[in-house]
C-alpha cells in the first residue's frame, strides 16, 4: 500500500497564552498541501520492519508500534519511508508520516482503536493529518473544526535551517501573545485573492533566534507572493501565488537557495471516518 503524507502550512497561528502544562494555547488554521513524503506499507506476519532515518525514534515507527499494540498485535508491518519534506521546517513532515501510518494500519488491520487519541499522543500536529484538507484548530492543535479552503496556488520555501519546535516555543515571551485569528476575514481574503489579515505569533521568537529569517520573508514578498508567513515553528515560509505560472516563476527564482515546492492549498481530504474532532 502506498500513501502520500502531505505537508501542512498554518494560515495564521496565534498564541493566546501559556497553559499550566507548559504547552501554549493556540488558535490556527491548518491547510494540507498537495506534496509530501511517500510511505509504503505491507503486512508481514509479525513485528515492525522499518526503513527510514532515526529507527525506532522515527514518528512513523512509533505510530506503528502504538497502533499494533492497541489493536492487540493482529500482525506486523514493513514500512519504507521516502522523505521529501525538509525536517524541522514547520511543515509537519514527521506528524504527517505518523498519521498516514495510523490510517494505513487501520486499513490493513481494522480494530476498535481511537486513532485520534493515538495521534494526539504522538504530537500536537498529528490529529490534523487524520483529517487533511483544512481545519481551524484550538487547544494545542487537537480541537479541530474542518474548513473548506479555496484551492489556491502556494509556494513553500525552506532555507535549510532546522528549527526544533521546542526551541522556538521555549523562546516565547509574554509580548508574543496575541488575540484570536479573524477567521472569517482570513477566509474572505483568501477567496478574493487579497492579502489575508493573519499572522504567526512564532515569527517573533524565531526571528529573535535567527534574524536572517526576516530577509527570507522579505525576499518572498519581493517575488510578488501574497500572505507571506512562516509556517508552524519554522524555518519554512509560504506565500500565495497569483497563478500556477507565477508559482512556477517563483520556484525557478529560488531553486538553488533551499527547498522550494509549489502546491495547492487545501490538499487531499481524508475520508472523515476517523471519529469526531471536538473543537
Ligand atoms: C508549531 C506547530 O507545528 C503548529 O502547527 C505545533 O504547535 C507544534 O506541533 P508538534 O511539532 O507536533 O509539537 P509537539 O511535538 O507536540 O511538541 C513539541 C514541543 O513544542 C512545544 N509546544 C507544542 C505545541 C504547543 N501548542 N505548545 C507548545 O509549547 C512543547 O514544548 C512541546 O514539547
Ligand atoms: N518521520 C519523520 N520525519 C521527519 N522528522 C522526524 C520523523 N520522525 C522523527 N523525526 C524527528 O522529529 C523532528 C521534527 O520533525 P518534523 O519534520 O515533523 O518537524 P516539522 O516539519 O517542524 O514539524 P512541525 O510543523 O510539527 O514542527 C525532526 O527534526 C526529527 O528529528
Amino acid at each position: 500500500m502506498e500513501r502520500l503524507a502531505v505537508a501542512k502550512v498554518n494560515l495564521g497561528l496565534s498564541l493566546l497564552g501559556r497553559r499550566p502544562d507548559g504547552y501554549h494555547e493556540l488558535h490556527t488554521l491548518f491547510a494540507a498541501l498537495t506534496f509530501g513524503d511517500r510511505l509504503y506499507l505491507e503486512p508481514i506476519p509479525q513485528g515492525i520492519e522499518f526503513r527510514g532515518r532515526y529507527g525506532k525514534r522515527n514518528l512513523a515507527y512509533r505510530a506503528a508500534a502504538l497502533y499494533l499494540e492497541r489493536a492487540g498485535f493482529p500482525g506486523g508491518v514493513r514500512i519504507v519511508l521516502e522523505k521529501a519534506l525538509p525536517e524541522g521546517a514547520g511543515l509537519g513532515g514527521g506528524s504527517s508520516d505518523a498519521a498516514q501510518v495510523l490510517l494505513g494500519l487501520k486499513e490493513l488491520y481494522p480494530a476498535e482503536v481511537d486513532l485520534f487519541a493515538l495521534a494526539l499522543s504522538l504530537g500536537a500536529d498529528v490529529p490534523f493529518f487524520l483529517l487533511g484538507g483544512g481545519a481551524e484548530a484550538r487547544g494545542i492543535g487537537e480541537r479541530l473544526r474542518p474548513l473548506a479552503l479555496p484551492p489556491l496556488p502556494v509556494v513553500v520555501f525552506a532555507p535549510g535551517l532546522r528549527l526544533p519546535t521546542p526551541r522556538v516555543y521555549g523562546e516565547v515571551k509574554p509580548h508574543d501573545f496575541a488575540p484570536e485569528l479573524p477567521v472569517e476575514e482570513i477566509l474572505g481574503a483568501l477567496a478574493r485573492g487579497e492579502e489575508p489579515p493573519y499572522w504567526n505569533s512564532l515569527e517573533g521568537p524565531a526571528f529573535r533566534l535567527y534574524p536572517e529569517l526576516k530577509e527570507v520573508k522579505a525576499r518572498l514578498r519581493g517575488l510578488g507572493l501574497k500572505g507571506v508567513l512562516m509556517t508552524g515553528s519554522g524555518s519554512a515560509f509560504f506565500g500565495l501565488a497569483e497563478s500556477e505560472e507565477h508559482a512556477e516563476a517563483v520556484v525557478k527564482a529560488l531553486r538553488h537557495r533551499g527547498f522550494v515546492r509549489k502546491g495547492i492549498l487545501g490538499g487531499p481530504h481524508v475520508p472523515s471516518g476517523n471519529g469526531a474532532f471536538p473543537l
